[in-house]
């Protein structure tokens, strides 16, 4: 051990002593809180006969604020308990402009020493924590509240240390963090995701730091680090704007369960609470008051696996293109223009002009639609009664209420839906019969009619919106995002991982409907090996993607002469995987009854089906189809019966590319028969 490892340590020791301190302190704190109330509750209880309201009203009010402050302990200890295990990951000596150098500790809490009286860790997210991921050696500045500072970074180092024991010290003189990286990447998958404090790329970091961005796009390829971007995001914006944004303030449109639950605890890890999640369709279901039975997303694709239907694709194709949106406003401006055909009214004696009632209703232009009627017939109502200079009759009232809207063509939004279809010439394309579900292509079409004719009420608690698998939602589903959450919104995905090619949408398409956003780009794909990457390229090439210097074993393809071969030597497969010490081992099918009909023959303890009613994320062999593991990654994957027969479309190319790219380390093919032809000749 050299002598700056040597002083390294020691301060460590000197570190952790500090901390233990700390906890002793708040430990104290406590059992003083938990006393004080103690004794208040039992004041409270001798002297209740004696007390008036005001009195019980501050004396509860005391109680909260007691309780309150001993959460913050509680909370502060856990905090410092986890600090106490890893204290920091980085170091940066600093010298501002003129101004002697210092070091700067970075960890993924801060620690302010109270004796001290001085910030001994800095939270990753502070400012001055940028000048670790975002410069070498050399001149660097940051971001303050209070304007640039400028310095000089004369030493940047890593520190990898667990259990509270340094196991590696690392001077990074050029390299951005490359050891580092290297060795994170190579290490085997958790159950589930992790934080990648210690290791933000410096792209990254100007992603999860952006404060001006209404709308942040990020379209990077597979493995790109997009979700753990977006969740550390999230942590920033927290830390950032706490006065103002709290974790229930967020929230996550997930793709599934399982997604949700494969990415819970990366923020409770950074010491944010879990941020609340939703699925499209439990969105959609909402905002359709369950009044309407529909096919989810997870149908619709398995439809278009299970067999070729051109009329079906043809209707996905038509309800998932920009042009479908453009053309539902136009419909909505033509309605608006034509489908009111306002004649004069007669109550009694008096006669409302139509002019009158046409000028009315143009006046409530902001008004929803359908919701104007109402208001229309109140302005008729009080005219009649001026007019003719007495109150109405309930009779009257009613008649001018129903003879408003009767001069409107249409009356309700499934109706007009249909209408629409007929006005652009294309009735086949729409498939809605009574007592049977709603294709998935129209649910969000179908709300967005809602929201444009009757109005429905946004989520307006929700000051952050992060969406996830960007690429599977069309124009249209934007379109009622961007009215619904009428916040700061972060869009992630990958136009490359579409489990529907028919429905797919890409950064340019999210961009019309949001003109306002940044897009990102990210080519940087951290998750797999070079072969596997390699791999995969040949599947859907992107000559862009810049695979991380990461090597391990070629992806296999195998050939068996039967099923019953094929099968066995998954088994064995997943025997050698157990004594492997990898952690996890995806076998990714492309239908959800392949994936049974595999679990059947593979069952054995420790491997798990997943399927769209699945909630949890598990570890060991999990067996489930490329839609569901889409988002998620594995130390090794399988993909069983690869044949010519069994992958042959778009949709099947789709799935084969998001399979493989789940892989880390190690990825295996098999089949019976010929070889599907998307996979590398040999
Ligand atoms: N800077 C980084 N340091 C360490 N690991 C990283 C970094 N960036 C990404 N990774 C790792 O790369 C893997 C892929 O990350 P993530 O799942 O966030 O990517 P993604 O772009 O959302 O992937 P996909 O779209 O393929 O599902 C994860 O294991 C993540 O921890």
């Amino acid at each position: 051990m050299n002598a700056t490892q040597q002083e390294e340590k020691e301060y460590l020791e000197e570190i952790k002593e500090k901390l233990g301190l700390a906890v002793r302190r708040v430990d104290t704190a406590v059992k003083q809180f938990s006393e004080e109330l103690r004794q208040k509750k039992q004041y409270i209880h001798e002297n209740q006969s004696g007390m008036d309201e005001a009195d019980m009203v501050a004396a509860d009010q005391s109680i909260n604020r007691m309780a309150f402050t001993g959460e913050g302990a509680v909370a502060r200890k856990r905090r410092l308990l986890k600090l106490g295990q890893s204290p920091y990951f980085g170091r940066i000596d600093f010298a501002p402009q003129g101004q002697a150098a210092a070091a700067v500790y970075i960890g993924v809490h801060s620690f302010f020493d109270e004796q001290q009286r001085q910030n001994l860790i800095y939270d990753w997210r502070a400012p001055i924590s940028s000048l670790f991921y975002d410069f070498e050696l050399g001149e660097a500045a940051y971001a303050t509240p209070s304007g640039t500072m400028e310095g000089t970074i004369g030493l940047k180092r890593q520190y990898k240390i667990r259990d509270g024991r340094l196991e590696f010290m690392l001077d990074s003189d050029v390299n951005i963090h490359d050891d580092v990286l290297q060795q994170e990447l190579a290490k085997s998958s958790d159950d589930k995701m992790k934080n990648i404090v210690a290791t933000i790329q410096r792209d990254q970091n100007a992603v999860i730091r952006n404060e001006e961005a209404t709308v942040m796009v990020i379209q990077g390829v597979a493995g790109s680090g997009k979700t753990s971007i977006a969740l550390h995001r999230i942590a920033f914006l927290l830390y950032r704007y706490r006065e103002t944004i709290q974790a229930k303030d967020i929230l996550i449109i997930s793709p599934n369960k399982v997604f949700a639950d494969y990415i819970s605890n990366v923020l409770p890890e950074l010491g944010e609470e879990h941020i609340p999640e939703l699925g499209m369709e439990e969105l959609a279901a909402d905002l359709l008051e369950n009044r309407y039975q529909f096919q989810t997303f997870f149908d619709q694709v398995s439809a278009l696996l299970e067999h070729h239907d051109a009329a079906f694709i043809k209707r996905i194709r038509f309800k998932s293109s920009f042009e479908f949106l453009s053309q539902l406003n136009q419909y909505l401006l033509h309605i608006e223009n034509t489908y009111f055909t306002v004649r004069e009214l007669r109550v009694g004696r008096t006669v409302v002009p139509a002019a009158f009632i046409q000028q009315k209703f143009r006046s409530y232009h902001r008004v929803p639609l359908l919701k104007r009627f109402a208001l229309v017939a109140n302005d008729v109502r009080a005219q009649v009664r001026d007019a003719a200079g007495r109150k109405l009759t309930g009779q009257e009232k009613a008649a001018i209420g129903e003879g408003i809207p009767r001069m409107f063509k249409l009356h309700n939004v499934p109706d007009l839906y249909r209408d629409f279809f007929r006005w652009v010439g294309r009735p086949e394309l729409l498939k809605l019969h009574p007592g049977q579900p709603l294709e998935y292509a129209d649910v969000f079409a179908l709300i967005y009619l809602r929201i444009r004719l009757e109005g429905l009420p946004g989520y307006d608690h929700i000051k952050h919106l992060l969406v996830d698998e960007m690429q599977d939602y069309t124009p249209v589903q934007y379109a009622v995002l961007s009215r619904i959450f009428r916040c700061r919104k972060t869009i992630l995905g990958d136009v490359s991982q579409t489990v529907n090619p028919y429905s797919a949408s890409s950064a340019e398409a999210i961009e019309r409907v949001f003109p306002q956003a940044d897009v990102v780009r990210l080519y940087r794909s951290y998750r797999s090996t070079i072969e596997i990457t390699a791999f995969a390229q040949h599947i859907a090439p992107n000559p862009n993607i810049l695979p991380l210097e990461r090597h391990g074993p070629a992806p296999m393809v195998t050939r068996y002469p039967t099923r019953q071969e094929e099968l066995e030597a998954l088994r064995q497969l997943i025997t050698t995987f157990k004594t492997s010490g990898s952690h996890s081992l995806g076998i990714i099918c492309k239908t959800l009854e392949q994936a049974e009909q595999a679990y059947e023959a593979l069952e054995a303890p420790g491997v798990h089906l997943l399927t769209d009613e699945s909630t949890k994320f598990k570890e060991g062999v999990i067996i489930t189809t490329a839609h569901l593991a889409k988002g998620l990654e594995f130390d090794e994957v399988a993909v069983p019966f690869v044949s010519a027969r069994n992958y042959t479309t778009e949709v099947d190319k789709g799935m084969l590319y998001i399979a493989c790219t789940r892989a880390m380390h190690r990825l295996t093919l098999t089949h019976t028969n010929e070889p599907t032809a998307f996979l590398p000749a040999g």
